[in-house]
């Protein structure tokens, strides 16, 4: 419950909403509560007078003020009704945005780390699940537990003044329902948990299947993905089976033990009745507080059902808000860290300096064993080194994705572990392997960076990028829509797409992972047309995929098993006999062997 409580403290603007709906509720309650006084009271007076003890126009008059009392009662309640529904739909469309932002803005700063587990389907389909069950219980509780205490009360009170004995028992009811209820729902919610489990994983996979749906076609898996779904969510109508089963006899029991206590109430009151000890107006009037009764009884089970939902929701949504944040973790490393004081940020100073950096994904499994290398201001130095060798860990440090496990990486003299994390990549721009671009123009994935830049300063960068001569040709230029990722450009736009948004982003330190997919030689000349734009004036990590690409570089750093082999310019290591140099015979060699082994340093020719 206290993670309620605290869904509420975190929305205090929606207090006056809340209180609108609670004062609606309360009003609606008393309204009802006149109802039956006055049926009762007309009751009587037709009573009265077809027993002759009025006359009938007397009768009449009466009910007819009773009937417009009716009117003007149920009137007044369909207002208020609507109004607190009003009230009701917007608090729960502004909690649900104040919960998804919050949980948005959680996620957009959590560590790489907690992503590198999660599944992105998953994370969506919980975090609609939580959300839903929790407006929908806090719009519940808003809309009717105000009600249902009034009720309740009211009703215990009213027929106590008229028989103690008929308030004792209904008191009985209120209890004994919850009480089955609680223990109905809490071994119910073991049953949901399982289902949603079996969805959130058929949901996970089904995002990544539609996200890669080529891959899916290419090799003919629609019918195992579809019957991998299929099983997941056969999986749920098994537990539905045992979980309904259980709900449904278990909510028999509650109706049954309901009826019989109803029951047992009418008789007295018929019983009473008839002995003359109630009139027949008091009858209607206790007759209809039973009915009304029924209602908060009702209510109060789903509120209990609903509240315990809730609870599991916000359960799953507070354990992802209290993952701890990206700039914490930084912090926390920053603290940890023993961090000697950071050097003078002169001319001289490197734009990146590794000095005997260790790293581990997981504890205890070394990725990066005592990486030490510097990139000079203006210079480009390539990552050589085989596949899972670290290469692209060493970018992800570089850009403060990961905090490093002990030494330090400096960037223009500044220790990464103590800068700010956002001022750290504002001096970085990233060209990946994968182009990500995501859906909408051409012109919004360019100015990424920087929404607001001019048109000039996107055309000047896509120019740079050899990309405006095709974005031109595209029937709405710039405005262009690209497909989920750009799935309508070619390998080799998205690419220059790509290229040019880290042109735009116009950071003086560059991290550049080369595409290893083979564009055919015109786009591949293009591309790197555009990267070699790019990398002027600019000091440039290269993950390089290509020999060519690395012997055009200032420096090589060779890495083998998670260590720094050699570094040195392209000539020095063509003949120092270590991983280039090996690189460069096997190249020589030509043959399937040494194509295979280049492979394995993803080198692509
Ligand atoms: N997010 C991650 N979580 C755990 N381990 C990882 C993660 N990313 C990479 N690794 C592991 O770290 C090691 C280095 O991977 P990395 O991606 O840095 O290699 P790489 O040299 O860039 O390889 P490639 O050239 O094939 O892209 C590999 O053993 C890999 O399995």
């Amino acid at each position: 419950m206290t993670s309620l409580l605290r869904i509420l403290r975190f929305a205090p603007e929606l207090n006056p909403l809340y209180l609108g709906i609670a004062l609606s509720a309360v009003l609606r309650a008393m309204l009802a509560l006149a109802t039956p006084f006055l049926i009762g009271a007309a009751t009587d007076r037709i009573v009265d007078a077809i027993a002759g003890r009025s006359t009938v126009a007397e009768a009449v008059t009466a009910v007819t003020w009773l009937a417009a009392a009716f009117l003007a009662v149920e009137l007044a309640a369909t207002a208020v009704v609507s109004v607190g529904g009003y009230w009701g739909d917007v608090m729960a469309a502004r909690m649900r945005t104040l919960l998804s932002a919050r949980y948005f803005d959680h996620l957009l700063h959590l560590p790489q780390g907690y992503f590198d587990t999660e599944i992105t389907g998953r994370i969506t389909n919980r975090l609609n699940r939580s959300i839903t069950e929790l407006t929908q219980f806090l719009n519940f509780f808003a809309n009717n537990a105000f009600t249902m205490l009034i009720t309740t009360v009211a009703v215990l009170v009213i027929s106590g003044t008229y028989w103690w004995p008929l308030a004792v028992l209904l008191a009985v009811v209120f209890p004994v329902y919850m009480w089955l209820t609680a223990k109905t729902s809490s071994r119910w919610q073991v049953w949901e948990g399982e289902k949603n489990t079996e969805i959130d994983i058929a949901s996970g996979r089904f995002t990544e299947v539609v996200a890669q749906m080529p891959v899916v076609r290419a090799y003919n898996r629609q019918d195992t993905e579809l019957a991998g779904f299929r099983e997941r969510f056969g999986r749920t109508i098994g537990i539905t089976r045992a979980q309904s089963r259980w709900w449904h006899a278990m909510d028999a029991a509650r109706r049954v033990a309901l009826n019989i206590i109803f029951a047992v109430l009418y008789l007295l009151v018929f019983v009473r009745t008839a002995q003359g000890e109630f009139s027949v107006g008091d009858m209607v009037i206790l007759l209809q507080l039973m009915n009304m009764a029924r209602e908060p009884i009702f209510s109060m089970s789903y509120l209990v059902d609903s509240a315990q939902r809730a609870v599991a929701g916000s359960r799953d949504y507070f354990a992802v808000l209290s993952e701890e944040r990206e700039e914490d973790l930084h912090a926390r490393a920053a603290r940890a860290a023993v961090v000697p004081a950071d050097a003078p940020a002169g001319d001289d100073v490197p734009a990146v300096r590794f000095r005997d950096v260790h790293f581990a994904y997981a504890e205890g499994e070394e990725v990066l064993s005592g990486i030490d290398f510097a990139i000079g201001r203006g210079e480009k130095v390539a990552l050589v080194g085989e596949s899972g060798g670290g290469k692209s860990t060493i970018t992800n440090l570089l850009m403060g994705l990961y905090p490093v496990t002990s030494g330090r990486i400096e960037v223009f003299g500044q220790d990464v572990a103590a800068q700010d994390l956002g001022e750290l990549r504002a001096r970085i721009a990233a060209v990946f392997q994968e182009p990500h671009l995501f859906s909408g123009t051409v012109r919004e994935n360019i100015a990424y960076a920087d929404p607001d830049a001019s048109d000039e300063r996107v055309r000047a960068a896509a120019r740079a990028a050899y990309a405006d001569r095709f974005v031109s040709e595209f029937p709405d230029g710039y405005d262009q829509l690209i497909g989920e990722r750009g799935l309508r450009l070619s390998g080799g736009q998205r690419q220059r797409i790509a290229v040019a948004r880290a042109v735009l982003k116009d950071a003086p330190v560059l991290i550049l992972d080369e595409a290893t997919s083979s564009l055919d030689t015109k786009s591949e000349r293009l591309v790197q047309a555009a990267l070699d734009e790019l990398m002027v004036g600019r000091s440039s990590l290269i993950v390089a995929h290509r020999l060519s690409t690395i012997a055009s570089v200032d420096r090589i750093v060779t890495l083998r098993k998670g260590r720094v082999q050699e570094v040195g310019t392209p000539a020095e290591l063509a003949v120092s006999g270590g991983i280039y140099s090996q690189l460069l015979e096997l190249q020589q060699a030509g043959t399937k062997q040494a194509r295979k082994l280049l492979k394995e340093y993803g080198i692509a020719g």
